[in-house]
């Protein structure tokens, strides 16, 4: 392979790049956080009341739901990478109606084809990045999506903090120009990309899949036995995939796939319900309520922007060392903490407040900073909790069980699961904070017992599995809590049987017919010969 092309089969480069996608997603988070606070924008659109203000956040995750819905059909029909690039376009479209809104009507429809385009990227890339990674390490690949959306969220919010001290009137329509950039990049980068060898292979151009799987992999080396076993399971899995039923969405409600498909929409909706974006959207509020006001308040919620993206990176290192199941049950247990925690102090040591020009915060701690600075503390402990673990893991998860065959249009829906929560959870959360004050922690909080116990019981560990290997491990019938603890992936001994055969070939080693134990997905343990290689997908290794 030409040294130009290197970079462009690095597994990380390409997953680092595409999450380009993941970062529009954090400027659409907090694209309105910055500029509702300025007089240019209130008086450019008139002051708009608290309802119509709403409206303009929230047309943007009502936009991603649609965007999410239409990226699985789109990511089969055109390609994971074309919806990319469809996207990155729909995104620099909707900046530039966004940046040039002459009205409330127009900032609305700009933000909403914003939306479809973030809808779209959050959809594709993790699958994009799944299929290209090897198991190894696609739960780090597919991890770097949710660090590009914390990046992102921290990036605007600076550019607006920033933005809110340029004395012009347009200054407002700065950061919305600025989104261009980001599309742009990833609209010419993403031309330049490989497709899924896994969605090529689907399309029956075989050779293609086989040639970016030996890029992706070895160097070009389409002999390689690492590049050999893979595609060998690739095809045994698509070959078996066409004598299922027909790819629709009512597929993804009958058995065998319904349980994971529930199981990737609800892991997706309960990461929203870990009141994560309520710290997201309405961390002045929380802060206001912990006694924090003025510039005091935005330093505090900037540290917590800040934590959000350093906490993640743990998470990427080590994802796919510890698994996911661990790193869920510890993340909402240590969040359910902080929340329950953050509730008792507010109900402890604060009272009523009737604080000036915000209807939200109705109830404060005042003249006791050592309850305000343990709120914060909590708050901060409660995004670190996060950052390591649920937001991560929600994206990398529903990527990687799902069969080839109905992978885009399940991701889809559980990626909508978490937009239509994210959209939810932005109108109600004011509306709780100013009746039921910091009574809205305890609800976040029993989500978060809720959420543990749902993981305990119900989510096999997918660490180290080949994406074609998750048929097999969802429907078994082993409880999801002795996943864990489940012999290694038998692509590990496809490659060692495929090497072997190799050094046979070669009269490296003897043609002695060596016996190697290996047990059926039934139970029986029973004798294989490694000169003759593993017959099927099915069988695993004795370890
Ligand atoms: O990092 C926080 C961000 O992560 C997400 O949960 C996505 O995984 C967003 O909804 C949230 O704003």
């Amino acid at each position: 392979m030409s040294g130009k092309y290197k970079l462009l089969s690095n597994v990380y480069f390409l997953g680092m790049f595409a999450t380009i996608g993941g970062m529009l997603f954090g400027f659409d988070i907090s694209s309105m956080s910055g500029a509702v606070g300025t007089d240019q924008y209130q008086n450019y659109f008139n002051h708009p009341s608290s309802s119509l203000q709403g409206g303009i956040v929230a047309s943007m995750p009502a936009g991603s739901f649609f965007g999410a819905l239409m990226a699985g059909p789109l990511g089969d029909r055109i390609s994971r990478r074309r919806t990319i690039m469809l996207a990155s376009c729909i995104w620099i479209v909707g900046s530039i109606i966004q940046c040039a809104s002459v009205g409330v009507g127009m900032l609305i429809v700009g933000r909403i084809i914003n939306g479809i385009a973030v809808g779209l990227a959050s959809m594709i890339v993790p699958v994009y990045q799944s299929e290209i990674a090897p198991k190894e390490i696609r739960g780090r690949i597919v991890s770097l999506q949710q660090w590009a959306i914390t990046w992102g969220i921290l990036i605007q919010y600076f550019i607006q903090y920033g933005c809110a001290y340029i004395k012009s009137n347009a200054a407002f329509r700065i950061p919305w120009g600025i989104q261009v950039v980001p599309g742009v990049i990833l609209l010419a980068g993403i031309s330049l990309f490989p497709y899924s060898p896994r969605w090529l292979a689907d399309q029956d151009r075989w050779d293609e899949a086989l040639e970016v799987l030996a890029n992706l992999r070895a160097g070009g080396n389409k002999n390689d036995p690492t590049v050999q076993a893979e595609y060998k399971e690739i095809e045994e899995v698509i070959r078996f995939d066409r004598t299922q039923v027909a790819r629709s969405y009512v597929e993804l409600f009958r058995k065998p796939n319904l349980r994971k498909v529930f199981l990737g929409m609800t892991l997706q909706s309960w990461s929203q319900l870990t009141g994560m974006n309520v710290a997201m959207y309405y961390i002045v509020f929380i802060f206001q309520g912990a006694g924090y006001s003025g510039n005091a308040n935005l330093q505090a919620s900037s540290i917590q922007y800040v934590l959000n993206v350093v906490m993640t990176i743990p998470a990427i290192l080590f994802i796919d060392r510890w698994g996911r199941r661990p790193v869920l049950l510890i993340g909402s247990t240590f969040m359910a903490l902080w929340l329950f925690l953050i509730g008792g102090l507010m109900g402890k040591f604060g009272s009523p407040a009737d604080l000036e020009g915000n209807s939200t915060t109705t109830w404060a701690i005042k003249d006791n900073p050592s309850a305000s600075h343990a709120v914060i503390a909590c708050s901060y402990l409660f995004v670190c909790s996060f950052a390591i673990s649920w937001g991560p893991v929600s994206w990398t998860y529903p990527a990687e069980i799902y069969p080839l065959r109905i992978r885009s249009k399940a991701v889809s829906l559980s990626t909508a699961s978490n937009w239509a929560f994210n959209f939810a959870l932005a109108y109600a959360v004011p509306p709780l904070l100013q009746s039921i004050q910091y009574k809205t922690y305890y609800i976040f909080a029993a989500f978060c017992v809720a959420m543990t116990i749902h993981v305990f019981f119900m989510f096999p560990e997918t660490k180290g599995r080949t994406l074609e290997e998750m048929e097999e491990l969802f429907n078994s019938d082993i409880p999801a809590w002795k996943t864990q603890a489940l012999p290694r992936s038998h692509l590990d001994q496809d490659i060692e049987n495929i090497r072997h055969q190799n050094q046979m070939a070669d009269g490296t080693i003897g043609a002695g017919a060596e016996k190697e134990e290996v047990v059926t997905p039934t139970g029986e343990k029973t004798e294989v010969s490694s000169q003759e290689g593993f017959p099927t997908a099915l069988q695993t290794p004795v370890v």
